[in-house]
């Protein structure tokens, strides 16, 4: 089976080019696998996943998407289908209905369909309906961060970037979250990549597990059981 994703020695620099955040970085992410990213604080897990929906440029190596270069793809199309949740849960100054729906509009997506697929959503993930007035200060930050990953996952991609996604939720809803995400990359086939800071989590969840050190790829771990 060919690879959805492949990086080939992949390098990125700060800003200033002076400093290098991710060196020499070669794998490989197969379709409908979810795999999982750790290390410690600043050992570049962010910064790869930014590579992969180009909101930050490689300075050395060639990353492969669907076996043709990531920087060949149209960069509306390829954040269409590769779709970052962030880390900081925003909502942009809007509602929670108007932030859900905001996304899909943006893709001319008729209103009809937006509240269609609204309305989908909200349901399986349970997310209750005085919310949909709330603007972000009326959230917590958990509240929020459940609110960003109904969005992402309503635009379909065939990739999910989850960068913590659980990281200020309680324990039974981070649970509830990665079972319905689970559900979903069987459904669908989405591919995902998640970083998180719980060895439980990436090892309940994942196919395999690649740790970062210092910005170098320092272990790749494959698990049978998921
Ligand atoms: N825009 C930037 N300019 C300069 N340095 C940066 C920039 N973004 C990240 N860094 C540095 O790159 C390194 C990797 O950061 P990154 O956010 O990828 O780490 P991380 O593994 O995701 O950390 P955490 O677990 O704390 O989120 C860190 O040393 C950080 O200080």
């Amino acid at each position: 089976m060919t690879s959805l994703i492949r990086l080939i020695g992949v390098s990125t620099t700060d800003l200033t080019g002076s400093t290098v955040l991710l060196n020499n970085i070669s794998l490989h992410i197969d379709h409908g696998q979810i795999i999982g990213l750790q290390g410690r604080s600043g050992a570049g897990k962010t910064t790869l996943l930014r590579l992969l929906n180009r909101l930050q440029e490689i300075s050395q190596g060639t990353i492969f998407y669907n076996e043709k270069a990531l920087n060949k793809y149209p960069i509306q199309q390829l954040r269409q289908e590769i779709v970052l949740v962030p880390q900081e849960p925003k909502l942009l100054g809007m509602t929670v209905e108007e932030s859900l729906i905001y996304p899909l509009e943006l893709q001319k997506v008729s209103k009809t369909e937006c509240q269609r697929r609204r309305i989908r959503a909200c349901d399986i993930w349970e997310v209750p309906s005085d919310w949909l007035d709330r603007n972000e200060l009326q959230l917590s930050v958990g509240q929020r961060q459940l609110v960003t990953l109904v969005r992402a996952t309503m635009l379909s991609p065939r990739i999910l970037l989850l960068d913590e996604p659980t990281s200020a939720l309680d324990p039974a809803l981070a649970q509830r979250v990665l079972t319905q995400l689970k559900l979903i990359n069987q459904e669908n086939g989405t591919t995902m990549v998640m970083v998180n800071h719980t060895p439980e989590y990436l090892e309940s969840f994942c196919q395999r597990i690649f740790t970062l050190n210092q910005g170098q790829l320092e272990q790749e771990m494959t698990l049978k059981k998921n």
